[in-house]
């Protein structure tokens, strides 16, 4: 194993150890499966809305994690006071802005949050990342079209840069970038998309990660990579299923990840990237 995939073997075995407590405030679709996947994962999930109690529970997790999917104004208040407070206790935010760009209350919610809470990583589909930066494109309900991994890495660059976070754009190949590097990770498989809540997912599991590693762009490079290979593990078994059987293998192979399982079936790579923003 060369260097990268020794440290986020590491970051695998530190988060089955630690069982870093998740707080989601997410959408209603992906609720269950979310709080499953966290466990297989070795994580410990919890859900809690209600204003009167978020920032007491953001303030004692590892990672809070704001997803915008089925949003309300009065649940973008408690995303808000939830965010604050993990900011003030040193708890790492990750924002998953399901549906930015398909309406304008969902791209000022999701802007709304960068402005207002320090997010240590924000992770959408192309579309979402691209209209979160002003680079519109075309979005139908919660689901992006296909986008090359070139594009996507020079719009991570630039929503990195511009909302001072590390910003991780999934497809058919993901990549990752803090503004300066930008890593493209493949692995997954197409199946995943016929599975809702399989980006929500992965988000509160990057923020398993982040919950066990300071260094965001480590943590969600794990987080993708072991996610991508539990999910090409569990197409091998049940392609010729369909989707049910897949998302039930997903949970398997997430209770059975140990570091070597990304060997045939995630990769990590350096990308080449745009000098997008003009400071170097
Ligand atoms: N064509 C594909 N082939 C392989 N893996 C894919 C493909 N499309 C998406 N994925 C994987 O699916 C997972 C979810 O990414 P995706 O970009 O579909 O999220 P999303 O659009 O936010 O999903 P959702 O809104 O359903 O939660 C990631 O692990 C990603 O790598
Ligand atoms: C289908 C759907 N609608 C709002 S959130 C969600 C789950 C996938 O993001
Ligand atoms: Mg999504």
């Amino acid at each position: 194993m060369n260097t990268i995939e020794q440290d986020i073997a590491a970051l695998l075995t530190r988060v089955q150890n630690m069982r870093p407590l998740v707080h989601n405030i997410t959408n209603v679709v992906v609720t269950n499966f979310t709080a499953n996947g966290l466990l297989a994962l070795g994580a410990s999930p919890v859900m809690a809305y209600a204003p009167e109690e978020v920032a007491d529970m953001a303030k004692i997790a590892g990672a809070v994690v704001l997803n915008i999917g089925t949003l309300s104004t009065p649940q973008v208040e408690a995303m808000i006071l939830a965010g604050k407070s993990a900011n003030q206790h040193g708890v790492p935010v990750l924002l998953d802005p399901v549906g930015a760009g398909a309406t304008q209350f969902r791209t000022e919610s999701a802007q709304r949050i960068l402005r207002e809470v320090q997010v240590a990583l924000i992770r959408g589909n192309g579309a979402e990342i691209a209209n979160l930066v002003g680079e519109a494109t075309d979005i139908k309900g919660v689901d992006a079209g296909e986008s090359s991994a070139g594009t996507n890495a020079d719009i991570a660059l630039l929503a990195a840069r511009k909302f001072n976070t590390v910003a991780a754009i999934t497809g058919k190949e993901d990549v990752i970038s803090d503004g300066a590097r930008c890593l493209v990770i493949s692995g997954g498989d197409a199946l995943l998309t016929q599975v809702t809540g399989a980006g929500c997912l992965l988000t509160s599991v990057l923020g398993a990660f982040a919950a066990v590693e300071p260094d965001i762009l480590l943590a969600g490079t794990a987080g993708l990579t072991y996610y991508g290979a539990a999910a090409a593990r569990a197409a091998e078994r049940t392609a010729a299923q369909g989707p049910g059987s897949f998302q039930i293998a997903l949970l398997d192979e997430l209770a059975k990840l140990y570091p070597h399982s990304i060997k045939g079936y995630a990769a990590i790579a350096e990308a080449g990237v745009k000098a997008a923003g003009g400071d170097e």
